[in-house]
């Protein structure tokens, strides 16, 4: 039998019992629960990831819904076990789901919810604060200056490159990835080249109207070119950041091979998912290349970092934090718990996962739907008409 998980318990009388495995950020998630009738229980536990045995000691007998995090593994065995308690809902507090089995969900009628938009520009900062960290070689500085190694100032200290005029890469143009590409292409003048399954057309759009504000105001315009393959990318690009989900195409997109096609002083951020790189190639190539940089905010084996990655002073690291602003945070929580509240109310799901604000109003209450369930189609849910 599982061991007994600790938890705070929220409006106890509640008819609905709904578990969050964490603590998450704010208060409005948990009173949007508890006045719709909900008992709220938030596990307490001190350890970081929960097991599925822990979870499922969580579920219990009669649970309606889960609210969880994208460090645990939601397959069949607590699809399964949710769905025996009577659960017809979970979300993940993350956009990525990559973490969650959606055919086991499925099989057993649970539907899947996930946090778009909220996070987008604020994962799309990050992004662009490694890439400036990377060029200016900020951290290494950092290092040198608190080491007592400053002696005075000099023509060849910790120069690095100029992002101005650069050509910026993007892999996965979709919400983030453009996000991060405005940024780029406004904040420093940077041309675009991006590869998408889909064309991006309103990011096409916004930088040729950028080129031709520069342009009519005498400066160099920018321009962006729709590459036809990943690999066009990564040899024309300076700077390249990962955004695409990670699936069974884009597992490994960086690897050996890919590596050696790119620039001997290119940067590479991540802030997608860990396994998008082969993070042992990473490493050698690293090694073998001192002036290729790279930013990490997502590692191949979290929480671990592959042998040697900690060591090279041509690496940033940062531990998951691209989307951890306190207003992101706090809409991540409104959102998932939205997602888990509208399933168990019987609410349809909202009719567009992209444009979430309504949510997240303070001043108004919620619309009457969940805001993203990725299997509603799957699961023949009503959409929202509103
Ligand atoms: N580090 C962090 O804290 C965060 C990481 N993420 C990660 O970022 C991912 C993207 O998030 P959003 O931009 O909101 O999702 P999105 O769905 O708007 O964008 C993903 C894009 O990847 C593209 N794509 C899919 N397969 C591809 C392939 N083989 N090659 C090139 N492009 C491909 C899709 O067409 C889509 O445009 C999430 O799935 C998540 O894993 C998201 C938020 C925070
Ligand atoms: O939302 C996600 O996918 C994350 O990685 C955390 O914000």
């Amino acid at each position: 039998m599982a061991k007994p998980v600790s938890i705070e318990v929220w409006n106890p009388n509640g008819k609905y019992r709904v578990i969050s495995t964490k603590s998450m950020p704010g208060t409005r998630w948990i009173n949007l629960l508890i006045e719709q009738d909900c008992r709220l229980e938030i596990c307490t536990e001190k350890k970081t990831i929960l097991s599925v045995e822990d979870i499922i000691a969580l579920i219990g007998d009669k649970c309606d819904g889960v609210i969880g995090q994208l460090t645990e593994d939601w397959g069949e065995t607590l699809f399964a076990a949710l769905s025996k308690a009577g659960g017809k809902a979970f979300s993940n507090m993350a956009v990525g789901y990559n973490n969650v089995d959606v055919n086991a969900a499925n099989k057993y009628g649970v539907a899947v919810g996930n946090t778009p938009g909220v996070l987008t520009e604020t994962t799309a900062e990050l992004a662009a604060s490694l890439s400036l960290a990377a060029a200016r070689r900020i951290v290494e500085a950092d290092g040198f200056m608190r080491a007592g190694l400053y002696d005075g100032w000099l023509p060849h200290l910790f120069v690095g490159n100029l992002l101005k005029g650069q050509t910026v890469g993007v892999i996965g143009a979709g919400r983030i990835g453009s996000a991060y590409a405005r940024m780029m292409v406004e904040g420093f003048k940077m041309n675009l080249i991006y590869f998408d399954l889909y064309q991006s057309t309103r990011l096409e759009k916004f930088v040729t109207a950028y080129g031709q504000f520069l342009k009519a105001n005498g400066e160099q315009p920018v321009t962006w070119k729709r590459a036809s393959s990943m690999s066009e990318v990564l040899q024309e690009a300076d700077v390249i950041s990962l955004h695409p989900v990670l699936d069974k195409t884009t597992y490994h997109l960086i690897n050996k091979e890919s590596l050696a096609t790119m620039k001997k002083e290119a940067i590479l951020i991540n802030c997608s998912r860990g396994p998008v790189v082969d993070e042992v190639a990473l490493v050698e190539h690293l090694k073998q290349n001192p002036m290729f940089r790279v930013g990490l905010d997502v590692f191949e084996d979290e929480p671990y970092m592959k042998p040697g990655l900690g060591e090279m002073k041509n690496a940033i690291v940062v531990p998951h934090i691209a989307s951890a602003s306190k207003w992101t945070r706090e809409g991540m929580a409104t959102l998932a718990a939205l997602n888990v509240l509208g399933k168990i109310k019987g609410y349809p799901v909202w009719h567009d996962p992209n444009r979430v604000d309504p949510f997240l109003n303070e001043n108004a209450p919620p619309p009457a739907a969940s805001p993203s369930i990725v299997n509603a189609k799957a699961l023949g849910l009503p959409v929202s008409k509103l």
